[in-house]
């Protein structure tokens, strides 16, 4: 049964918001120790460590283009027909987010411009670890391509238990993936960040992972571009009496499969919701294949009570939820009122597996209360944005008293003479 708190004061909440951290002080020196050996050792380093962390002998680290040909037939049509139904939403929703030009006549003879530009060199990570999952290829790699990135590279681990899935090459060939690098955890992303023999250097790196993967990312912020921290999956469920429990049960084991240190949430208006809920939990965690993770994770999983609608929404933005699904009386009411979670599904029947998979949103997604700063992975990730400006001999001179004034208000007189010279005649003489 998971743990339920009932009406917790304000003082309280802080501590219960908190994700399940293990030790982040060991995790951070274990993986400064990976990145500086795959700085210095390049492909033998990720060789050594596929044995160490995975358990495998890597030959080849990028895949051969036979290999990723031969992909397409162990893919079952079920599962094609599938991805190129999500794909398509995908790429709907992705194309209309699109960042368009700026172009202004500010004031007369004075244009700003602003253009979007694709990153060239972008490094796609795909976990592998627990779970094979090749959704996440779609949900980076079509607006990569949506973008124009130049060279989009995929890092994905080779494990003793499973050899990379067709479909994360297939799902690769969709979105025109051009190179596969079997190579997963923290060293993918060091590889991706300094470059190696095999695994080609990038500018940005995107991706989710578990708690080795994302303190990677971290660490090499000050070297390459991340996205976000995009950690263990969480979700949390704000219920009310017409939720209905066995949905807002499935959407807990949902990612409490994930792995143990993913964390599914209940905030609802009254002990009666949280006992069905958690009831429904135990009717149904039998039959689940992933016990393991669903177990460990559900121990530090937790109903929260609150009998006030407007404490269950403060909560949930004290909580930042990577997502959020709402299953309340006048759901968008609520939704309206949410200022901090990576994704919302609103009424009962947005579950998040279809986010996850199909729905068109992407689920690479900021956790552990990063969606108060941040937005999970969207078409802006993928670009930069250059301004332009042209001034005409009439706009400079307009504008001229202004920045002159400042310029030597910030005691900055060069600044002042570059416009004062275009603009005094007699000073260029005078030179
Ligand atoms: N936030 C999001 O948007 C989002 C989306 C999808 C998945 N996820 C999360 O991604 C994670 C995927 O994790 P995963 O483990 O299945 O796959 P993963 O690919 O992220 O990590 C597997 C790798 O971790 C490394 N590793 C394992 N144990 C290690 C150790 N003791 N020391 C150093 N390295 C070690 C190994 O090299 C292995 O290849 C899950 O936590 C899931 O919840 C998050
Ligand atoms: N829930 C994950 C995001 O946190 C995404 C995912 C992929 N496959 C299934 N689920
Ligand atoms: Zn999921």
């Amino acid at each position: 049964m998971i743990t339920t708190v009932i009406n917790p004061a304000r003082n309280e909440w802080a501590a219960l918001c908190r994700r399940n951290t293990p030790d982040d002080a060991d995790i951070e020196e274990a993986v400064g120790r990976i990145i500086d050996d795959v700085a210095s050792r390049g492909d033998e380093a990720l060789r050594d460590m596929a044995l160490r962390y995975d358990g495998v002998k890597l030959a080849d680290i990028a895949l051969r283009a036979d290999e990723i040909a031969a992909a397409a037939d162990r893919v079952s049509d079920e599962v094609k027909q599938a991805i190129a139904v999500a794909a398509d939403n995908i790429r709907r929703f992705h194309i209309a987010q699109q960042p368009r030009a700026v172009d202004l006549e500010v004031m007369p003879g004075v244009r700003c411009l602003q253009r979007p530009v694709a990153i060239e060199r972008v490094g796609l990570y795909i976990p592998g670890g627990q779970a094979p999952l090749f959704s996440t290829v779609l949900m980076l790699g079509i607006p990569a391509s949506i973008a124009g990135c130049r060279h989009k590279v995929l890092c994905t681990p080779r494990t003793s238990v499973s050899d990379i899935a067709p479909e994360i090459i297939y799902a690769a060939t969709v979105c025109g993936i051009d190179r596969i690098c079997c190579t997963g955890g923290a060293q993918a992303i060091a590889a991706m960040a300094f470059g190696t023999d095999s695994v080609p250097a990038v500018d940005k790196i995107f991706g989710p992972g578990n708690r080795y993967v994302t303190k990677a990312k971290q660490l090499l912020s000050r070297r390459v571009a991340i996205d976000m921290p995009a950690g263990p999956s969480e979700v949390m469920v704000m219920a009310d009496h017409t939720s209905v429990a066995e949905f807002v049960a499935a959407d807990m084991l949902s990612q409490a499969e994930h792995g143990p240190d993913s964390q599914a949430i209940l905030v609802c208006d009254s002990e009666s919701t949280a006992r069905r809920a958690a009831e429904a939990i135990e009717r149904l965690r039998p039959r689940l294949s992933r016990s393991g993770s669903i177990d460990r994770s559900l121990s530090h999983s937790r109903a929260i009570v609150l009998p006030d609608r407007s404490d269950m929404v403060d909560f949930a933005n004290t909580y930042a939820a990577e997502h959020l699904i709402i299953s309340m009386e006048r759901p968008w009411e609520i939704a309206d009122a949410i200022t901090s979670a990576g994704s919302v599904f609103v009424g009962n029947y947005s579950p998040e597996s279809a986010g996850d998979y199909a729905s068109g949103t992407n689920h690479t997604l900021p956790t552990a209360g990063w969606a108060r700063s941040m937005s999970g992975v969207n078409m802006d990730s993928f670009y930069r944005k250059i301004t332009y400006q042209q001034l005409t001999p009439e706009g400079l001179a307009s504008l001229a008293p202004s920045i002159t004034a400042m310029a030597r208000a910030e005691r900055l007189d060069a600044h002042a003479l570059a416009v004062e010279i275009r603009t005094h005649k007699q000073l260029l003489e005078y030179v």
